[in-house]
């Protein structure tokens, strides 16, 4: 339960001639979740979009269940990634011509799950997250918070091994953003899914079981190691 299931290594990207992550380490085991924090411009997203593999980096290595990810071509990257990863991105990358049931139960139907199994399955978490009444509507027809909820549920919904969160509660009040870091502790917990969460608010941070503090591309400090699947597991909720 408690392996490695994501690394980056001495990991460095600039954007041009801008350095912008220098020589990051971490390390994220199967059940933690983690709390990414740091100044705005500090690199959060940066490092969150290299763990997805979705940045090569300029420098360093991704390593994903034990096996090299940064160097793998785009198809073998895409398909790891459907697979074993679960997104909630800061500029929702959901489809807008869909409808928000459509929408989670994508990853299902592309990893072949019938289409019955993939709609219940897809209503059951739209339901963890208050959002099932909107389910047959448009992506376009539904607020930014019901639409964040809908990608969390979509991160959610195929029990990957590793959810990847920018930001997940940035357009919620304080009870919605709760349903969301709920849902992450029980995925945690039951599952022994890996939760890495950018967030710039200490009271999301504080549902983590540790964090991971970055300033100007570095990674300056984090509290020790906790994991949320064993005694620590009540002490988080608070
Ligand atoms: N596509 C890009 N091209 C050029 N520079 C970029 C690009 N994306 C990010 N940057 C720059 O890289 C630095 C790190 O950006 P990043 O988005 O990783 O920071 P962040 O910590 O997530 O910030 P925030 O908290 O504001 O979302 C910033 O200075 C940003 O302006």
């Amino acid at each position: 339960m408690n392996g490695i299931v994501l690394e980056g290594r001495r990991l460095g990207h600039s954007y041009g001639p801008t350095r912008v992550l220098d020589d990051v380490d971490v390390t994220i085991r199967a059940g933690e979740i983690v709390a990414v924090m740091g100044p705005s411009g500090s690199g959060k997203s940066t490092l969150l979009h290299l763990l997805a593999g979705l940045l090569k980096p300029d420098v360093g290595e991704v390593w994903l269940a034990g096996q090299r990810f940064d160097t793998l071509g785009e198809r073998k990257r895409s398909e790891r990634r459907l697979k074993e990863l679960g997104f909630v991105f800061q500029f929702g990358d959901l489809v807008p011509e869909l409808t928000v049931e459509e929408n989670v139960e994508l990853p299902l139907r592309l990893l072949g799950t019938r289409p019955a199994q993939a709609r219940a399955r897809a209503h059951e978490m739209l339901d963890r997250l208050g959002v099932v009444e909107h389910a047959a509507k448009r992506l376009s027809e539904v607020s930014g918070g019901q639409a964040q909820r809908a990608a969390v549920a979509r991160a959610l919904v195929h029990t990957p091994p590793v959810i990847l969160a920018d930001e997940p509660t940035g357009s919620l009040d304080t009870t919605t953003g709760e349903l969301v870091l709920e849902a992450f502790v029980d995925a945690a917990r039951d599952q022994g899914t890996a939760v890495v969460l950018v967030t710039h608010e200490l009271r999301v941070a504080s549902w983590a079981g540790r964090d991971i503090l970055l300033r100007d591309g570095r990674v300056v400090g984090g509290s020790a190691a906790g994991d949320l699947t064993g005694a620590s597991a009540g002490s988080v909720s608070a």
